[in-house]
């Protein structure tokens, strides 16, 4: 389904691990009553996440059989686990919807940009090296994890500048407000006023 401004757009949430990606996503996808396209993943759900809601979480075998399918229209692998998002997932919602977001390390994004062009939109997300690292470890998560996580600290920060909006998020409050503001130019749908 086209949107008010005759296409549909496909927001693509990226930035380093840690930098509030899913959580602003969260909020601004409820705002708009917008769609989340859920990747398929062959890591083992976290404490707390849910299978269909955070992931759809399947064996390395499973996703294999997708794969030699062709079933994705993205696939990348991280740190020895594969990601990767469903063609049949994104068309099936933007049939129904003008507009689904994402959550994706810069390789996807930059693929779904080719793929999609104009109609992709990269929303950057970032925090300095320390924040991010503390959040995760707030958060609980492995160290083993974090470590990887800030590995890849530098390379997902020099995405920024390809991204067409870049928010640094300090203040969720904020940065929420920030976004809704931007997407707002493009759905069009009046949420704010603009005065
Ligand atoms: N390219 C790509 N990246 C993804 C996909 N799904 C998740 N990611 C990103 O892959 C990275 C690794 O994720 P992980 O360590 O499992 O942390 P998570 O963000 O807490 O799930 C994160 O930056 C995710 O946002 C996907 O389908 N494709
Ligand atoms: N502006 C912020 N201030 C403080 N904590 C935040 C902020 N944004 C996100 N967080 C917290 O940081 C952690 C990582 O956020 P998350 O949205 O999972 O990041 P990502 O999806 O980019 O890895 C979560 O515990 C989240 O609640």
């Amino acid at each position: 389904m086209l949107g008010s401004n005759g296409r549909n757009n496909i927001f693509v949430f990226t930035g380093p691990d840690g930098s509030g990606r899913k959580s602003v996503a969260e909020a601004v996808g409820q705002t708009f009553g917008m769609e989340k396209v859920i990747s398929f993943v062959t890591r083992p759900p976290r404490q707390g996440e849910v299978n269909g809601h955070d992931y759809h979480f399947i064996s390395n075998e499973k996703y294999r059989e997708m794969e030699l399918a062709g079933e994705f229209l993205e696939s990348v692998e991280i740190d020895g686990q594969r990601y990767g998002i469903r063609s049949a997932d994104i068309e099936n919602k933007l049939h129904h919807r003008d507009s689904v977001y994402l959550i994706m390390n810069h390789e996807g994004a930059g693929i779904l940009k080719n793929i999609y062009g104009d109609q992709v939109v990269r929303l950057f997300l970032y925090a300095d090296r320390r924040t991010v690292e503390e959040r995760e470890r707030n958060l609980g998560l492995p160290e083993e994890t974090i470590m990887k996580h800030l590995n890849h600290y530098d390379r997902e920060m020099s995405y920024r500048h390809s991204c067409e909006h870049a928010f640094e998020n300090y203040d969720l409050g904020q940065t929420t407000y920030e976004i809704t503001n931007e997407l707002e130019r493009y759905l069009e749908r009046g949420l704010i006023d603009k005065d």
